[in-house]
């Protein structure tokens, strides 16, 4: 399990970002973090990874305290993380991305097993640069590929796996976080916007603000959120910039 308690993240300009924000996501189970625009998802994904280091508060993996370690001890421990815009590696082939992330040669049947489950033949892909040359939704599926090649995953968390991705990739990418939820060793954290992904969720956990708004199994927060709004606390004048 990995338990987020009581983070707080504040930028050096002063602005809190995180809010006593608590967080848990179970082994074996699928918690998708939603909410509108701008309220810290990708911060608390960002915080959970290791790219960033809380204000104040704990972060525990099966009750070992990681909060002070980076983003590559974090890795080390089995945190893996999908970033919301991947990185492009000029000079790197798909192939060399995704055996850099599993620790070694990978066979081509097992590349096209990883590659397929993103939608991707791997014959047409993996001896391409991992460069500016692929499009948005190409470089965003190689980048889950990147995570479902990792070994010794504990906790894999995918920021808007959804973003750019057509629709019929993602039906495929659905069957895989179904697959994946049920691997009892492993969390499974994603941060989605998308109903079909909280649709399969164990727990759906609602920031708006910096705050947890909500968080709870599906079946008593996905009706709740799919009624009301998750309003933000801005009002709107100030939206606007107007008196
Ligand atoms: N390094 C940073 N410097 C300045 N502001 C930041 C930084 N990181 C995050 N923010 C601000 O913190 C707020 C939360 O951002 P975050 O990316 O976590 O939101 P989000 O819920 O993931 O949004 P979205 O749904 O649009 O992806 C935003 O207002 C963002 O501009």
């Amino acid at each position: 399990m990995l338990t987020m308690s009581h983070i707080n993240w504040t930028l050096p300009t002063g602005e809190t970002i995180l809010k006593n924000v608590d967080l848990t996501a179970p082994m074996g189970k699928l918690t998708v973090v939603t909410g509108p625009n701008g309220g810290g998802k990708t911060s608390l994904a960002k915080l959970a990874a290791g790219l960033e280091k809380p204000t104040s508060g704990r972060i525990l993996l099966a009750g070992e305290d990681i909060t002070d370690l980076d983003i590559t001890q974090r890795a080390q421990k089995g945190i893996a993380y999908a970033f919301q815009q991947p990185v492009r590696f000029k000079g790197l082939t798909v192939r060399d991305l995704l055996e850099l992330a599993a620790g070694g040669t990978l066979e081509e049947p097992r590349l096209c097993e990883i590659l397929g489950q993103v939608g991707l033949c791997a014959r047409d892909y993996m001896d391409r640069e991992v460069s500016a040359s692929l499009s948005g939704g190409e470089i965003k599926r190689i980048e889950i590929a990147s995570v479902l090649a990792r070994q010794g995953i504990r906790v894999a968390i995918f920021d808007e796996p959804e973003a750019g991705i057509d629709l019929w990739s993602f039906s495929g990418l659905i069957d895989v976080f179904q697959e994946m939820k049920g691997q009892t060793s492993e969390a499974l954290l994603i941060i989605s916007h998308q109903e079909r992904i909280l649709e399969i969720a164990d727990k759906i956990v609602v920031i708006a603000d910096g705050e947890v708004r909500m968080d709870g199994p599906r079946d008593r927060v996905l009706p709740e959120l799919l009624e009301g709004e998750v309003a933000s606390q801005c009002p709107r004048k100030e939206v606007f910039c107007r008196e």
